[in-house]
């Protein structure tokens, strides 16, 4: 996320200056939702009806449900000094695992609010943004929110900016998105501190697609950041990525509500709809040109996103497999960037190998396959992509530990690592120091930011970050500690597969890819979470960890007696609902392997070892 990004303005282009674009930095509940709404009431864009919801929430559960409304930016209009701007206000999304997302909107904007609350002060997350918001140059206003509440401590939050951001926030605004106190001023301040942007109109077009979604009336709608010269509809236009030709048909802004507009030029941010029949020919960060300019550059930054992240999802009931992979086709229709391939579990039976951006990402796009699409699937242990070097002399990329080589057929493994920003009070200090370093981190910095709050950096492999570790990392700190990461590079690391017996059997959705130093201890944990996992059967049922043919571990369970509650000596009546219950849900999710009936949640249960 340091990596600076480069300069998509040109700055000997003329101003336009009666255009803003600023973005909202916020952590999480400091208020980024109701402060748009405060600006969009005193722009006049909600009316009293429309504050029933938070309106920027609002758009959040319609595009959790991948639907129609998915205004990225809303325009506002403001009047100040005689003068009627064109505000846009552009939305962000707030998680590391969207981080180039972010970056796109970020090269939209001149600037950006730091919604700091008064009561909380900086956190990490809100700082990782911060850094990309400067690498972008925008001017960033600091901006301390929550004023009204009495335990509000101003002048603290104030030195935190400075000592944490290394910004001035002497002239900080003061605002309370509850009560509006503050908003004019701060209105005031995005006209005179934010840069207008530059760029020339009368140049040919070049604009920047900084998110597109599927809507089903319009097809694919794409948020666009003008650079130079104009969109219209009936224009001919060329995505730089792809080379594809298009028709513009319809341009405009949300105000909030989706609004046609003559044209789009320099400096101006909007839609743009095109008969692009698929998302994914409108990349995020891809340029659209004139199709009558073939000599154009491209705007600077361009990437494809890279899932990081991968599972296996399969139909509990193997009847449902081909509504899974069409549920798996609309979804991926409003979000390109999950990755998905047909995958054969001799375990799960067929299924498809999904490739996320993350972990919020992966527990996003699995909610909705069950919710939206009322499938009843098995998620397995999400993995991520190694190197593998082999002893014939090729390499070979593997994100699915089932198909790891077997120890003795490779030179070398390379892991992923990712470089960890953890913020926390000072008193959490060596237990997470501790954590870091079981989780095979490596200590890069430790700076105090104030006298109690303390700023660790790591590099740690990313796939020691996906198995728990950020829910440890809560629960060590009661929840004080934050986490934020970046992609790091790849390193050798001596890594194993671990393999799950289920009575002889093989379970390959289970193996795991351990570090050799810990591989006895995760399949011993994995033994004795499975055990607790799989419900007795009418025999004894042997489970092994093993690496190669080598027995690691060994748990049984032990053949079923009369009834479940036999094990429950006493009469605790909440643990027999308890064991009732797990047999119960155990019952809707089995899955046999060989004679054995595993639930799903023995598949989750590489999630939970420590
Ligand atoms: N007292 C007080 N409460 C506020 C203020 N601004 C926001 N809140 C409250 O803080 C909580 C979080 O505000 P949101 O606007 O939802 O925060 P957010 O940053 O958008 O949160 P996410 O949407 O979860 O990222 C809500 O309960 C708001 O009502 C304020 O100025 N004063």
């Amino acid at each position: 996320m340091s990596k600076s990004v480069p300069r998509m303005v040109d700055p000997t282009a003329p101003e336009r200056p009666t255009i803003r674009s600023f973005c909202i930095i916020a952590h999480i509940d400091h208020g980024k939702s109701t402060l748009a709404d405060r600006l969009m009431e005193a722009t006049g864009l909600l009316t009293e009806r429309d504050k029933t919801a938070q309106y920027l929430d609002r758009m959040d559960i319609e595009r959790e449900r991948g639907i129609t409304i998915k205004a990225q930016a809303v325009r506002m209009s403001y009047k100040y000094d005689g003068v009627t701007y064109a505000l846009n206000l552009i939305d962000t999304p707030g998680h590391v695992d969207f981080g180039y997302e972010v970056s796109r909107s970020l090269a939209a904007c001149e600037g950006a609010l730091l919604v700091v609350d008064a009561t909380q002060g900086v956190e990490a997350q809100t700082l990782a943004n911060v850094y990309m918001a400067l690498d972008a140059n925008l001017e960033i206003i600091p901006v301390i929110n929550k004023i009204d509440l009495p335990s509000a401590d101003v002048e603290g939050v104030k030195k935190q900016i400075e000592e944490a951001v290394g910004l001035d926030a002497s002239d900080a605004l003061l605002v309370s998105a509850k009560t509006g106190l503050g908003v004019p001023d701060l209105l005031e301040a995005i006209i005179l501190r934010i840069p207008a942007p530059h760029g020339d109109v009368e140049r040919p077009v070049k604009a920047l697609i900084i998110d597109s979604w599927w809507d089903s009336y319009k097809g694919v709608i794409s948020m666009v950041r003008v650079f130079s010269g104009r969109l219209r509809a009936g224009d001919k236009i060329r995505m730089m990525a792809t080379g594809k030709h298009y028709d513009v048909i319809d341009v405009g802004a949300y105000a909030p509500e989706i609004t046609s507009m003559p044209e789009l030029s320099a400096g101006e941010v909007g839609y743009l709809v095109a008969n692009v029949k698929e998302v994914v020919d409108s990349k995020v960060g891809d340029t659209v040109a004139a199709a009558d300019d073939p000599g154009a550059e491209p705007l600077p930054g361009f990437k494809v996103v890279q899932p990081m992240v991968f599972a296996g999802v399969f139909p509990t009931d193997n009847a449902d497999y081909s509504e899974l992979r069409d549920a798996l086709a609309k979804l991926t229709l409003n979000d390109a960037s999950v990755t998905w391939e047909p995958e054969t579990s001799v375990a799960l039976g067929f299924g498809f190998r999904l490739g996320f951006l993350g972990l919020l990402h992966m527990e996003i796009i699995q909610e909705r396959l069950e919710r939206e699409y009322d499938l009843d699937i098995i998620t397995t242990a999400p993995s991520v992509k190694y190197r593998v070097y082999l002893k014939d002399g090729t390499e070979t990329v593997i994100d699915n530990p089932a198909k790891m080589p077997d120890i003795g057929d490779y030179e070398a493994i390379e892991e992923p690592m990712i470089i960890a920003r953890i913020q926390l009070p000072e008193e959490y200090l060596g237990a997470i120091i501790k954590l870091c370093q079981d989780r095979r981190g490596i200590q890069l910095d430790i700076k105090y930011q104030t006298s109690k709050r303390v700023q660790l950096t790591y590099e740690m492999p990313l796939a020691e970050v996906v198995f728990g570790f950020y829910d440890q990392l809560k629960s060590l700190s009661r929840g004080y500690a934050s986490l934020d990461y970046e992609q790091g590079e790849y390193r050798r690391a001596e890594l194993v597969r671990v393999d799950l017996l289920v009575n002889g059997e093989r379970v390959d959705a289970l193996s795991l890819i351990s570090h050799r130093d810990n591989a006895y201890n995760r399949g011993r944990d994995l033994c004795i979470k499975m055990k607790d996992e799989i419900p007795q059967q009418q025999f004894e049922v042997a489970i092994q960890a093993a690496i190669g043919s080598r027995v690691i571990a060994r748990t049984t369970v032990k053949a079923l007696r009369k009834n479940v509650l036999a094990k429950c000596y006493g009469g605790d009546i909440s643990r027999k609902r308890k064991l009732l219950e797990k047999q119960k849900r155990g019952k809707r999710r089995l899955k046999a392997v060989g004679n054995v009936e595993i639930p799903q949640g023995a598949f989750h249960a590489i999630l939970k070892l420590d």
